[in-house]
């Protein structure tokens, strides 16, 4: 959640009436071509499959497939879907295309045990869902009662059935309990400053220097804290850490820190086609903005166990799908 202390006063709404609108398909409801019919039967022009980032500049009524996720359909900016009747009945969801990156990334198989750290209000969770056919076990927890209720809304409504639910601080989940021992996958997008929300754009000269870099201090620490947890799970094969922050204090650094303090673990090169890279040298690490690929701004990272011989040939997940 971005942390309100943060947050400037100011809202610049233009740069965000630039973005365009993504819509990703529910995949537990329906399929993408069912979506772009129901749309072009709606009076929308599709335009089929995006190839370029500059092919994503749409006029009203017109959309298209996005260029790199599978799932997702790009319409112009201002496009409002909120009483849409696909949107009603859990067909779609809106979501920033940076905020799909995660479960796509993770990937888990059907039938897996996966956690959701810090879950709500649970886009990341139904599109975990979704990736998993609904099979498996999905965990999601957060320590916020009220955003946990939205959260319960939106699964209902997406049609979402592995799911378990726990008010509870990640931190203090067991991770020898006898019921996370099956979990390989985790994804973890802990509270963060928000930074990148393009909305929300910090206005630092009204702010106090000295009190951001405490609260960046503070909320990094919690952030390697939850990392470190996650990774402490047995069977964990694969975590996915993000956050909508542009600060590299809650990016990069953090997991070198982690990466430093688990020897065991090492960074997944990902998506070798996305235009944003992590700082170096992170360049294993995805970041977004609206300048570089047309989105909030935000920050992947995604982190595997060595296998125990070690050596492992670094492929690059996801280039083809
Ligand atoms: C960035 S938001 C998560 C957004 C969510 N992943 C989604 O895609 O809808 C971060 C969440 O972490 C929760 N949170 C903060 N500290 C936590 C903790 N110690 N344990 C579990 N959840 C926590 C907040 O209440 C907030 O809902």
């Amino acid at each position: 959640r971005p942390n309100d202390d943060l947050l400037p006063d100011c809202v610049k709404r233009p740069a965000a009436d630039q973005l365009p609108r993504y819509v990703r398909v529910n995949t537990l409801k329906t399929t993408v071509e069912d979506v772009v019919d129901y749309m072009k039967r709606d009076g929308l022009f599709y335009l089929g499959q995006a190839s370029r980032l500059d092919d994503l500049t749409l006029k009203t009524k017109e959309f298209m497939r996005d260029i790199h996720l599978p799932e997702l359909l790009v319409f112009a900016p201002k496009t409002d879907f909120h009483d849409h009747f696909l949107y009603k009945a859990g067909h779609i969801i809106l979501q920033d295309k940076a905020s799909c990156l995660p479960a796509y990334l993770l990937n888990p198989a059907p039938g897996s045990h996966v956690i959701d750290a810090c879950a709500a209000p649970g886009n990341k969770s139904s599109h975990l869902a979704a990736i998993m056919k609904n099979k498996g076990r999905l965990f999601a927890f957060d320590l916020d009662a009220k955003r946990l209720a939205t959260m319960s809304t939106l699964l209902l409504r997406t049609g979402i059935s592995c799911q378990q639910l726990a008010n509870q601080d990640f931190l203090k989940v067991d991770p020898d309990s006898p019921q996370y021992k099956d979990v390989e996958y985790i994804l973890l997008d802990p509270s963060c400053s928000g930074s990148g929300m393009v909305c929300l754009q910090e206005d630092t000269s009204s702010v106090d220097q000295e009190k951001i870099q405490a609260r960046l201090a503070s909320l990094a620490s919690f952030q390697l804290k939850c990392l470190n947890h996650g990774l402490s799970f047995p069977q964990l094969k694969r975590l996915v850490y993000s956050t909508c922050s542009v600060h590299s204090q809650e990016n990069e650094e953090v997991v070198t820190a982690c990466l430093q303090q688990n020897p065991g673990f090492r960074l997944v090169p990902v998506l070798p086609q996305w235009p944003e890279r992590g700082l170096e040298p992170l360049t294993q690490c995805l970041r977004a903005s609206i300048t570089k690929t047309r989105t909030h701004g935000f920050f992947v990272a995604l982190l595997e166990k060595q296998s125990d011989t070690g050596n492992k040939e670094q492929e690059p997940v996801l280039q083809k799908r």
